[in-house]
């Protein structure tokens, strides 16, 4: 579970204040996926990381029950001048896993060849994207936090592989995705909820959620 009590975020950006959330309360219970729909700018990827950690609520609590995953594409955890051999081995010992498994895994998934064996520093933004994409996939959680914000890979062969693989992890999984379009959360979510003057609404149903976005985007 995740949950946040009287959360406010914002950022001072020279000229104003811009609200992320205000006073904001929710929570997130196992099995119950939720999708976020926000449009770009509004703080999607500042909640995310607050939901993984990264980032602390200027004010309000934000408590986690459960093994919540780094957001899908984070790469904060991962040493550039490291091989990936390295990096995943490095993990799976930090998550208390068979490191001998995560990298077999990571390498199977990836589908980077030699360069798994060359310092991540010298990956295409693809290639990174896929590195950590497996990397979250190697690992188990009860939560995974998806920014469709985040890089997304290209590569037809690799998105199937590991398309398969999140849809099988979240039979037994819960998602917190956000994303600006509707047809993004459909595949995923129980759930969904709209990002509006610094309060997240949540609806039981996409439909409702987009008719507050929709209604939104038309003001
Ligand atoms: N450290 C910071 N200092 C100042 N402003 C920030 C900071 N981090 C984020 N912002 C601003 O806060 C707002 C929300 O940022 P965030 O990245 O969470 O939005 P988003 O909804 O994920 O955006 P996008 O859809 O474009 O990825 C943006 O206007 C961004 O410029």
């Amino acid at each position: 579970m995740i949950e946040f009590e009287g959360v406010s975020k914002s950022f001072w950006t020279g000229k104003q204040r811009k609200i992320i959330l205000d006073q904001a309360s929710f929570r997130v219970d196992l099995g119950q996926s939720l999708g976020i729909l926000a449009p770009n700018g509004a703080g999607k990827t500042t909640i995310i990381n607050m939901m993984a950690g990264l980032e602390k609520p200027d004010e309000g609590r934000v408590s986690r029950t459960s093994r919540i995953s780094f957001p899908l594409g984070f790469m904060g955890g991962v040493v550039n001048k490291h091989t990936a051999t390295e990096n995943s081995r490095y993990v799976a010992r930090l998550y208390g896993l068979d490191p001998d498994y995560v990298e077999s895994f990571c390498r199977w998934l990836c589908g980077i060849e030699e360069y798994f064996d060359m310092p991540v520093g010298t990956y295409s933004q693809g290639m990174r994207a896929r590195f950590s994409f497996a990397l979250m996939l190697a690992l188990e959680f009860d939560i995974y936090l998806i920014d469709e914000g985040m890089p997304a890979t290209t590569d037809v062969e690799f998105n199937r592989k590991a398309g398969r693989i999140l849809r099988e992890r979240l039979q037994n999984a819960t998602v917190v995705i956000v994303s600006h379009q509707a047809q993004t959360l459909e595949k995923f979510c129980q759930q969904a909820a709209v990002l509006r003057n610094g309060q997240l609404y949540i609806f039981d149903t996409l439909e409702e959620a987009k008719q507050l976005y929709d209604y939104q985007a038309k003001g």
